[in-house]
């Protein structure tokens, strides 16, 4: 957490330079330059403005009703242009704003969604909370906020040499009294109250997202909560969490009410001082009346100009704090690119040297690869072994060892197989022993440990996952995830519907088109048919299934393995049941001590 020092406005514009530098650049700018003319006339005319004023409190009190009426015309005149102006900069303002959020957004989505960052950023930083909340509240924030404070200090400024000058020529003592006491009063301020606000408003944005957050988990896992009755608990967890939102507020607000209680005092001078230092020359007669309103226009203008950091400090912390959150997020999601690039080059150092298979078989597992499958240091990290990876027609795993994400478990030790196209392979082993983890490293998912997985290109892979997926959507859509475009007829999907064993799904909800929320509606077994639908659908080049007909009856298994076995596609699974040797050509068994032994089934 950072003070809103440089270090923040380092982070700051580490964020918003890719944006005014990046494809959309010309666009943004004009936009801006718009925005800055727009500005400045708003600007000029304020000070035409303020003079209109003290003239027309000159005219009343010197009853020239001549110049009264002029000033009048003047006046509207002004106010006439004035307002579309400012309204017009308003939009703008916020029309950019919205721009450069919708690009920002692109972009985290993209990152986040690239390298399937969404799903191991945590293994990088368990630390950085809420993702969901940071692209989708703290970009908005981020955008918004950037561009109404540059553009407050950048009218700041405009204000300060426009009304300076008209002060300067009142009084220049109080022009040298504002700058001394707005350099104080600043200083004091950031100084007493910047680093506790964006540490509690950092805290307020985390906890009102795990506040949230607990919320939508229970909706979606209504059903087990019911079915536990765990209503209680649950109910407490959330008052928890959101008692620790509502803590963490009355801590900042406490700190609100200081800093509310020195501003006020140090914004109330503005509206006595001026009237104090001008009024002698009123007495004497050397200044008209109206001079002391214009001089107090001029002063409260300038006042709050050299104020705006202390006038919108809450709104400045609570900014800083959301640049600290993006920050730490973009942090982490560059370590996950910078992890990959370093993955990609291992493989293409261990593809040039395997021709040579036997570069890698002779060395000793614990050396194979540990010297270059490296993540690069940093100050920070030690250096970590990879897994290396790389394209090849079939599936062959070269003395891997397998480590969970965090080093802290080895789980296999020195495996090596290789999977021929039109073979089947089936991985058990007592629970907890490591098969979906390797399916994962298979999967690229996890890559800490050492050894190399030669695999086709991950397009060419169909995994289904232990827990059986079903996305928001129609069940055409179900059918064709994860590749929507497929090309699949009403037919087609008919026909798989029967073979898994679901011939009346379609009709049952209304056709393909109904868009049902599936993982309410159907049944565990009835899902992990659905799912097995997908792989005989599209028939990729290897499908690796993870348990995937552990909730089905035997029949039903049979009936799904005798189907898969009819098409060409090579297939991989890990399950419990014996039953499923007979659909395998191969027995991959793990065991507890890291060991793991390969039998050959029929047909081998
Ligand atoms: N993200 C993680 N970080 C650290 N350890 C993990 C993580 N996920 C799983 N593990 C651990 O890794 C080990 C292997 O898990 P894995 O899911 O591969 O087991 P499995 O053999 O498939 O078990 P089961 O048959 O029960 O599904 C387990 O001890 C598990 O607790």
């Amino acid at each position: 957490m950072e003070r809103l020092n440089f270090q923040g406005l380092r982070r700051f514009w580490a964020i918003a330079k890719a944006y005014w530098w990046g494809d959309e650049k010309w666009r943004a700018r004009g936009l801006l330059l718009l925005i800055v003319i727009l500005l400045l006339g708003y600007t000029g005319l304020s000070v035409v403005l303020n003079t209109q004023r003290g003239e027309l409190i000159s005219a009343l009190s010197a009853k020239d009703e001549a110049r009264f009426w002029q000033t009048v015309f003047v006046f509207v005149g002004v106010l006439v242009v004035y307002a579309p102006l400012l309204a017009g900069y308003t939009y703008l303002r916020d029309r950019l704003g919205l721009e450069w959020r919708r690009w920002l957004t692109d972009r985290f989505v993209t990152r986040y969604f690239s390298d399937r960052a969404f799903y191991r950023i945590n293994q990088f930083n368990a630390d950085l909370d809420n993702p969901d909340q940071r692209i989708a509240e703290d970009v908005r924030s981020f955008t918004q906020e950037s561009l109404t404070l540059v553009l407050v200090v950048a009218s700041s400024l405009l204000e300060i040499a426009a009304f300076s000058g008209v002060l300067w020529g009142i009084s220049r003592e109080l022009v040298l009294f504002l700058i001394g006491y707005a350099i104080v009063g600043t200083l004091f301020t950031v100084g007493v109250f910047g680093k506790p606000l964006v540490r509690l408003n950092f805290e307020q944005l985390k906890r009102e997202a795990d506040f949230r957050f607990g919320l939508v988990r229970i909706r979606e896992n209504a059903e087990a909560i019911a079915f536990y009755q765990g209503e209680e608990q649950e109910s407490t967890q959330v008052k928890s969490r959101f008692m620790r939102a509502f803590d963490n507020y009355k801590r900042l607000l406490k700190w609100q009410l200081g800093l509310n209680g020195l501003t006020n005092a140090y914004e109330f001078i503005p509206f006595v001082l001026p009237a104090l230092v001008v009024a002698p020359a009123v007495f004497s007669g050397d200044l008209e009346v109206g001079k002391v309103s214009e001089a107090q226009g001029a002063f409260i203008r300038v006042f709050f100009s050299l104020n705006v950091i202390v006038d919108r400090f809450q709104a400045l912390t609570a900014f800083g704090a959301g640049i600290d959150r993006l920050h730490d997020f973009a942090e982490s999601l560059g370590q996950i690119e910078h992890k990959k690039d370093a993955a990609e080059l291992l493989a293409t150092e261990s593809d040039s040297e395997a021709t040579g298979e036997a570069a890698i078989t002779e060395a000793s597992p614990a050396t194979a690869t540990a010297a270059d499958a490296t993540i690069p240091t940093t100050d920070t990290v030690p250096p970590q072994p990879l897994i290396a990876q790389a394209t090849a027609p079939q599936l062959s795993l070269q003395h891997l060892t397998l480590q969970t994400p965090n080093y802290q478990r080895t789980l296999i030790e020195d495996l090596t197989l290789e999977l021929d196209t039109d073979s089947s392979l089936l991985v058990a082993g007592p629970s907890g022993c490591g098969k979906s983890s390797l399916l994962r490293a298979i999967a690229g998912l996890w890559n800490s440990g050492q050894g190399l997985i030669q695999r086709p290109e991950l397009k060419d892979l169909l995994f289904l996952p232990q827990k059986p997926y079903m996305i928001l959507g129609t069940l055409r859509q179900q059918l064709r995830y994860p590749y929507p475009d497929a090309d699949i007829t009403d037919e087609q999907m008919h026909n798989v519907l029967k073979t898994v064993n679901l011939p009346d799904l379609a009709e049952r909800f209304g056709g393909f088109d109904a868009d049902e929320e599936w993982s309410d509606v159907l049944s565990l077994g009835e899902q992990q048919r659905l799912s097995f639908a997908r792989v005989l659908l599209h028939s990729p080049r290897y499908a690796v299934l993870d348990e995937a007909t552990s909730a089905l009856d035997r029949h039903n298994e049979a009936q799904l393995y005798e189907a898969l076995e009819a098409t060409s596609t090579t297939y991989l699974s890990v399950g419990h049941h014996e039953s499923l040797e007979a659909h395998h050509r191969w027995l991959l068994r793990l065991a507890e001590d890291h060991t793991w032994q390969l039998h050959a089934l029929k047909g081998a």
